[in-house]
């Protein structure tokens, strides 16, 4: 689906094999692509990494593009909805999605230890999300609705927010624009995010589900 922009910016460049080619290299971090994972990843709770994902370019052309279209949704899932934007609509759905399967899910499937052709064959349910203080500023604690989930930090200008994992007593609260986390959704890593105190908190989420 293309989105009516006014813009012509140059995240949308990505539809033919050499348009990808150098999209990925302009804005995904060169380490993971060249797969040197153990030198970049941490784990800050057991079963979280945190790696750079993306450079700062792609975060702020990004934000700009949501907010261009401005159709934020409020209720596309029954529980624990986001104010949030499908990719799907900012027409970065299909490169978003090779960028995961190509350069993190080979690190997924080697720190998790993962078995099987399954892992390379995920569907990923992609969303930028906009929290505000005067619109949505937290979410309830809740598993998400995926086998992994990936959190991509994409500003910092917000005071508040967050990541909260009650179970490890950590709030982990990315103000690295760029970096991501990943964790497991669905049962060991119950997650909520802190309510925003100033500003606006962008983040992209990742719901990564097997078949
Ligand atoms: O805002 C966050 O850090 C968490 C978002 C989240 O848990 C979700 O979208 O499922
Ligand atoms: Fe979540």
């Amino acid at each position: 689906m293309k989105p009516t922009l006014t813009n012509n910016h140059p995240i949308l460049k990505h539809h033919t094999n050499d348009e990808k080619k150098i999209w990925f290299e302009k804005y995904v971090n060169p380490l993971l692509i060249s797969q040197e994972y153990d030198l970049i990843i941490d784990e800050p709770i057991p079963g979280l990494f945190l790696f750079p994902f993306f450079n700062e370019n792609f975060c702020k052309e990004i934000i700009q593009l949501a907010e261009e279209l401005n159709q934020w949704e409020v209720d596309r899932h029954d529980n624990y909805p986001t104010t949030d934007i499908l990719l799907e609509k900012l027409d970065l759905k299909h490169i978003y999605d090779e960028t995961i399967q190509n350069f993190v899910t080979p690190m997924l499937v080697a720190k998790y230890n993962l078995q099987g052709r399954s892992w390379y064959q995920m569907d990923h349910e992609n969303f930028i999300i906009k929290y505000s203080d005067t619109a949505q500023k937290h979410l309830s604690l809740h598993h998400d609705n995926s086998a992994l989930t990936i959190n991509l930090c994409l500003n910092n200008e917000f005071e508040g927010g967050g990541t909260y994992f009650p179970k490890f007593k950590k709030l982990l609260r990315l103000d690295k624009i760029g970096y991501a986390m990943v964790h497991p959704g669905n049962i060991t890593h119950f997650h909520g995010a802190r309510p925003i105190e100033s500003g606006n908190r962008y983040i992209i989420v990742s719901f990564l589900k097997t078949q």
